[in-house]
């Protein structure tokens, strides 16, 4: 297929804006997205811990459920990944998005989901499954999704803090991060204790060429969100989801399951 974009102004639904539909939304929506922050932390990874100093004063707490892989692929092998997606469309999503679906059809609303159109993973990604697999974490990881993301700060890409669904998709979501840094801000709404008052936020910063798996509480219980103003430049990213234990063997639908993981781990695929 050729390359580019389907035609129209943007995708975004509802309360989602970006730069180009900006000025047609009521400022109540702009007004909403900009709440006070209350706490910032930074997250470290060679303590698991979520870092503040303010005034000279040092907080911190145990942050589980980040795993962080640098340099998990190399400057040739990001350049052969974004090419091969740039032979495909993207289209337009919310909030400045532009994506590329491998995955089954899915209504998370009716909590429904087919093969659909569904040919598998990329080629390309075989290599990558079977490199992110060597991490005892990740040693039984079976993606049956690959979603590709494009951010541009001249689109005002974003994704607002949101969880990823947990009746379909397991424990473990992995994201490769392509072509600039950026950062991934969990959130609490209502933070604890002696923060309950306010939202605390922790900052993984996500080098270029990283990937990063969320599980347990930072994939259930923290939200996620990449800030506009996070995006400094073009930005690619692949999301690897796998299935829940309802979709796996001894679960209810493990024969849906197994059909949709045959088709995925083909790595046959082209997006939909
Ligand atoms: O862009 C990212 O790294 C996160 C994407 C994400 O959270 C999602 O697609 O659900
Ligand atoms: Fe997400």
């Amino acid at each position: 297929m050729a390359t580019g974009e389907l035609l129209s102004v943007c995708g975004c639904k509802g309360i989602r804006t970006c730069l180009r539909c900006e000025d047609g939304k009521s400022e109540q929506h702009l007004l909403q997205k900009n709440d006070p922050i209350r706490y910032d932390f930074v997250y470290d990874p060679v303590i698991k811990s979520a870092v503040r100093e303010e005034n000279g004063v040092r907080q911190s707490f145990q942050f589980p459920g980040v795993f962080l892989w640098e340099s998990f692929v190399s400057a040739d092998e990001e350049r052969e990944l974004v090419a091969a997606m740039d032979e495909n469309v993207w289209r337009q999503s919310q909030s400045g998005r532009r994506k590329q679906d491998f995955g089954p059809k899915v209504n998370f609303k009716k909590q429904k989901v087919r093969a659909g159109d569904f040919t598998g993973l990329p080629a390309v990604s075989c290599c990558l499954v079977d490199r992110m697999r060597q991490k005892p974490l990740l040693a039984s990881f079976k993606p049956v999704e690959q979603c590709n993301l494009d951010y541009d700060p001249i689109r005002g890409s974003a994704i607002d803090p949101h969880l990823d669904d947990s009746w379909l998709w397991g424990e473990h979501l992995v994201t490769i991060n392509l072509l600039s840094n950026t950062v991934l801000t969990m959130s609490l709404d209502q933070g604890w204790e002696d923060m309950d008052t306010g939202e605390v936020r922790v900052a993984v910063h996500l080098p270029r060429r990283s990937l990063v798996v969320l599980f347990g509480e930072a994939r259930h219980r923290w939200k996620h969100a990449i800030c506009r103003n996070d995006v400094h430049g073009r930005r690619v990213c692949s999301t690897f989801r796998e299935l829940s234990a309802e979709f796996l063997p001894g679960g209810e639908q493990e024969k849906l399951g197994s059909e949709l993981l045959d088709i995925a781990l083909k790595f046959k695929g082209t997006p939909l």
